[in-house]
């Protein structure tokens, strides 16, 4: 029995309609999208079909593993996110944390749930943006689950990465004299939220804007950029101490690093790079850019430490490697927390808060 994307059953000179079961589900979002002899140049043995996938993994490399899910309403709505952006986010949020242990990700599993009645067009789309993130940091998508749910969609991507063996770079990593850095403008992806959620469109319906500043803050959201070459590059340099994803905010990540390195971090006002478009429409909504770079979130940029002395080095290696790097701070020798050095020289502290989901 054939069915088509909509789950329409053709036969004689009629057409029934029908929805896929699990295992026909399973089947179509994802045969034929990584092939067999690009699975097996990547290591993968047995992927999907199985009970479980069986890999391999470089010799003197250690697993890195994570976990990152994206619940309806909670991390997308309709008229936050396209469908295919909804997948690919899923795909770059996982890879992201990957990218923070300074490693190379390597296989995932997706665990999807939908509702019984979903639209078909929908799912198929969502993977084709997981599929398009995995397949541009080669990523072989080993297996997963899918399940039916009440209402809303929820997807969780596993990823599986590897680094050599003490390599990893850990958020408790940070020491004193270190500068603090980030590998990218922050805020961006939080300030085009903002103008999504402000636009109160009907459900479906997705938000332009016709500005190519606001459509670059939106691109931010629904685009994130996991930086993968850029963790690499800092776990190669052997200059780098403490790493971390920004998924929660600056001010979140800053502070997880601190508390775990058990160090205090002093961010310069001056020093954090904001985007022109972030900057216009911060004045535009009469917010300041930076509770969008503190607070917001899901920028997916690395934010880090490393010895002061190479930092400048360190800098001309990203500017040749086509990355950015900018050094917004330095580790200080005071209690556990994060500051701001202001623009007019006041030192305050920073909140220990960003996106919490409870
Ligand atoms: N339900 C859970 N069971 C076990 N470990 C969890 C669970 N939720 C989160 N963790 C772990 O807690 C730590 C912090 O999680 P999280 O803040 O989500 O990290 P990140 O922001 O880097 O994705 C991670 O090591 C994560 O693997
Ligand atoms: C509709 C909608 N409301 C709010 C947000 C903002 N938001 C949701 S989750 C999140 C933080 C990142 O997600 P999380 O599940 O905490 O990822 P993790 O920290 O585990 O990587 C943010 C900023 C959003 N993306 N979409
Ligand atoms: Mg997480
Ligand atoms: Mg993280
Ligand atoms: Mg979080």
């Amino acid at each position: 029995m054939e069915r088509d994307i909509i789950g329409r059953i053709r036969f004689g000179g009629g057409v029934k309609l029908s929805f896929l079961d699990e295992f026909e589900w399973i089947k179509r979002l994802t045969k034929d999208k990584q092939s067999i002899a690009v699975q097996q140049a990547c290591g993968v043995q047995t992927g999907i079909g199985d009970d479980a996938a069986v890999a391999y993994m470089s010799s003197g490399h250690q697993l890195v593993m994570t976990c990152d899910t994206m619940t309806e309403e909670i991390h997308f709505k309709s008229i936050t996110m396209r469908d295919k952006d909804i997948g690919y986010k899923a795909m770059a949020a996982a890879v992201s944390d990957i990218a923070a242990m300074g490693a190379m990700p390597r296989y995932a599993l997706v665990s999807i749930s939908f509702p019984r009645h979903a639209d078909p067009l929908r799912i198929e789309a969502i993977y084709e943006g997981l599929y398009e993130c995995a397949n541009r940091w080669s990523v072989m998508i080993v297996g997963g689950d899918t399940t039916s749910s009440v209402n809303g969609m929820t997807i969780s991507v596993t990823v599986i990465g590897e680094v050599q063996a003490g390599k990893a770079l850990l958020r408790s990593a940070a020491k004193h004299g270190d500068i603090v850095f980030v590998t990218g403008e922050l805020g961006c992806s939080a300030a085009g939220l903002d103008f999504l959620l402000r636009q109160e469109l009907p459900s479906g319906q997705w938000g332009h804007s016709g500005k190519p500043e606001i459509e670059r803050l939106i691109q931010a959201h629904g685009r994130p950029d996991p930086q993968i070459e850029a963790g690499l590059l800092l776990q190669s340099s052997g200059v780098c101490h403490a790493l971390n994803d920004v998924s929660d905010g600056l001010a979140s990540e800053a502070w997880e690093i601190a508390e775990a390195s058990g160090v205090g971090i002093d961010l310069i006002e001056d020093r954090i790079p904001i985007a022109e478009e972030l900057m216009a429409y911060a004045q535009e909504v009469e917010k300041d850019p930076l509770d969008f770079i503190l607070y917001g979130g899901e920028d997916y940029q690395l934010i880090g430490t490393m010895q002061a002395e190479h930092a400048v080095d360190m800098q001309m290696k990203f500017r040749a490697a086509g990355l950015q790097l900018y050094i917004i701070g330095y580790v200080n020798m005071e209690s556990v927390g994060v500051r701001l050095v202001q623009s007019s020289g006041y030192v305050v502290p920073i909140e220990k808060k960003g996106y919490n989901h409870f």
